[in-house]
């Protein structure tokens, strides 16, 4: 596949200031990348489709959606793409929650070259989670944990009204099978838009009855 941003982001809601924040991102990226390995080297060639448009699907699922938090943000991969899109819509914000500190290092200068509306904790997200319980609306994390572990850390968020939007590759019919034998949860499966065989799960906590 070739990686024309032009193709990559057809389709997509995206505004010319947050395009150029884009390319940005992917040249901040490709430069760090040189010295500090962020991501897998073979998904830098795709970049604009593996990690550009792969993230900014999941904006279109919770479109009012103010205050997200992504747990395991790696390289940046949903949260600081969501939080570009998020610097020109008022009072919309991103946490981003990464143990790696070289990671992090990487996740605040891009932040600060790209003006992203987001929040970088350099923390394991055990120990962040739980203070954000109250106020956050959507909760990401992409290639971080299979469904069990993941609603496991994320089930105060989810409890609290939360969304939970986790993409998933070709297993994850198989995740929500093993999750579904512990817990109770609403799930939605959407076909992801830059691959057919991925999908996102879209998982919401059913309310006690009253
Ligand atoms: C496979 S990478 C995925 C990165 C990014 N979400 C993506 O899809 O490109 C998983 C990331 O989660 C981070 N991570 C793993 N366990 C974590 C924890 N308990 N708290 C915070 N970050 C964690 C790792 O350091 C790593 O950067």
């Amino acid at each position: 596949m070739s990686d024309d941003p032009d193709h990559a982001l057809r389709g997509f809601d995206v505004s010319r200031e947050t395009r150029e924040r884009l390319e940005i991102l992917v040249a901040e990226l490709r430069r760090w990348q040189q010295i500090k390995n962020l991501v897998g080297p073979e998904t830098l060639k795709e970049v604009w489709h593996r990690h550009i448009a792969d993230s900014l699907q999941l904006a279109a699922l919770a479109p009012d959606a103010r205050t997200w938090i992504d747990l395991g943000s790696g390289a940046g991969f949903p949260g600081l793409v969501l939080g570009i899109q998020a610097a020109e819509r008022a009072g919309h914000m991103v946490h981003l929650v990464e143990s790696n500190g070289r990671k992090c290092a990487f996740l605040r200068h891009a932040a600060r070259a790209t003006g992203a509306a987001v929040r970088v904790h350099d923390a394991r997200l055990e120990d962040v989670v739980p203070s954000l319980v109250a106020g956050v609306d959507v909760v990401t994390a992409r290639a971080l944990a299979p469904l069990p572990q993941l609603l496991a850390w994320t089930e105060p968020l989810l409890k609290n009204g939360a969304l939970g939007l986790f993409p998933k590759g070709e297993g994850a019919a198989a995740e929500l099978t093993e999750a579904a034998k512990s817990l109770r949860f609403n799930a939605e499966t959407v076909v992801s838009r830059t691959d057919p065989r991925a999908s996102i799960l879209r998982i919401t906590w059913p309310r006690d009855p009253a």
